[in-house]
């Protein structure tokens, strides 16, 4: 296979196409309520027909849930209210349909697609079209040691492509992008603060049940010392994904930009996908415009992340769960703005002026 060239990704990605969105706008202006009194709504409907290349903008009919999931050695620390290693028991609820995403993907009628990059678990208990791409059981303590070798890290990084492909090439017209990932936090928190260039703190929130305080700083250190080990290969991201990321991030870095090149809209959930769009964004500068973030989940570093990429969060409802469920309820809200975009009748052609007759 040849070797995975980051850079072809700045050439790949075009920017959503700027003359549709203009058309888009200027359909906006015929339309019978006046341009701008729809809010945000005015927004993403322009921003879909241009990512679309389609102006009226079709409908999203064909959205999907993508959930990578792996374990991250980090967990053994402490830094989760979860046990280390245990995200396959979060999969399978998701699975059969007990989680909040379930809950949400059944009432809108989304499919839901688990892809395991590295749980900790025997492969042969789980289905097995959901771990065709696992490259590992479990990612690394990335606090002492390298999440995943080079090899790892591209093959990750290659998966989250492939599954991209398989998406567009499916007729997905939209993807929610979710993680299941124990200790996943604490791996996006060295993310963005290695990208940001900040401090553990300052990235460090209450992951997935809320923490207390000493796990709090047992989880604060951790950041600290990973961001130690990933500030000397901060210049290249796949090495930076092997040293602290996981092979489900850097499966959902693939992911995201493979998604850019072939232009389908991404809905952001929570940090561990703003942490890899940041990641993302790096190997390629115009890729964020293909995304959406579909809510503020509460943790601080996805707040930085989505700062740093200008975008900004659609909903603000405290959810934290991840697994898609935020980025799942902003769904409806860019349906409907499509839907307006797209049925709101145009005003009658005004007639030529000069051809009025003059006022009575
Ligand atoms: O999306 C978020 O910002 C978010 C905030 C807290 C928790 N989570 C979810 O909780 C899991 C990871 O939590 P943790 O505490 O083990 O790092 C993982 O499945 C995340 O999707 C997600
Ligand atoms: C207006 C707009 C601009 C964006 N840039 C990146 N994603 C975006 C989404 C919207 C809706």
């Amino acid at each position: 296979m040849s070797s995975l060239n980051l850079d072809d990704f700045t050439d790949l990605i075009e920017r959503p196409d700027g003359g549709v969105r203009r058309d888009a706008e200027a359909r906006r202006e015929r339309q019978i309520v006046p341009p701008g009194t729809l809010g945000r709504l005015d927004d993403l409907g322009e921003w879909l027909a241009a990512a679309q290349g389609a102006v009226p903008v079709r409908p999203v009919d064909r959205p999907r849930v993508v959930l990578f999931a792996g374990d991250h050695g980090v967990a053994e620390l402490g830094v989760s209210a979860r046990p280390a290693g245990s995200a396959v028991e979060l999969v399978r609820e998701v699975l059969e349909g007990g989680r909040p995403v379930s809950v949400l993907a059944r009432r809108l009628g989304v499919p839901v697609r688990v892809v395991d990059m590295a749980l900790d678990c025997d492969p042969r208990t789980l289905p097995e079209d959901v771990s065709k791409y696992r490259v590992r059981r479990g990612s690394g303590r990335i606090d002492i040691e390298d999440a995943l070798t080079a090899e790892e890290a591209e093959a990750a990084f290659r998966a989250g492509v492939a599954v991209a492909d398989e998406e567009a090439d499916a007729g997905t017209d939209l993807v929610v992008l979710g993680d299941v990932s124990v200790g996943g936090t604490t791996v996006a928190g060295v993310l963005v603060a290695a990208l940001c260039g900040t401090d553990a703190s300052v990235v460090t929130g209450r992951g997935g049940l809320a923490i207390d305080d000493l796990v709090w700083m047992r989880k604060c250190a951790a950041i600290r010392d990973a961001l130690r080990r990933a500030r000397p290969v901060l210049g290249d991201q796949l090495q930076l994904l092997a040293a602290v990321g996981g092979a489900d991030v850097a499966a959902m870095t693939g992911f995201l930009l493979q998604c850019a090149v072939r232009k389908t809209p991404v809905i952001l959930d929570g940090v561990v996908g703003a942490a890899c769009a940041l990641v993302a964004q790096r190997i390629a500068f115009r890729a964020p415009d293909w995304w959406l973030a579909g809510h503020n989940s509460g943790e601080p570093g996805q707040a930085k992340a989505l700062d740093r990429m200008a975008l900004e969060p659609l909903l603000d409802h405290g959810l934290s769960t991840g697994e898609g469920a935020g980025g799942l309820l902003a769904l409806p809200l860019v349906q409907a703005a499509a839907a307006l975009a797209a049925e709101l009748p145009e005003r009658p052609e005004k007639k030529n002026p000069t051809e009025e007759p003059d006022a009575e």
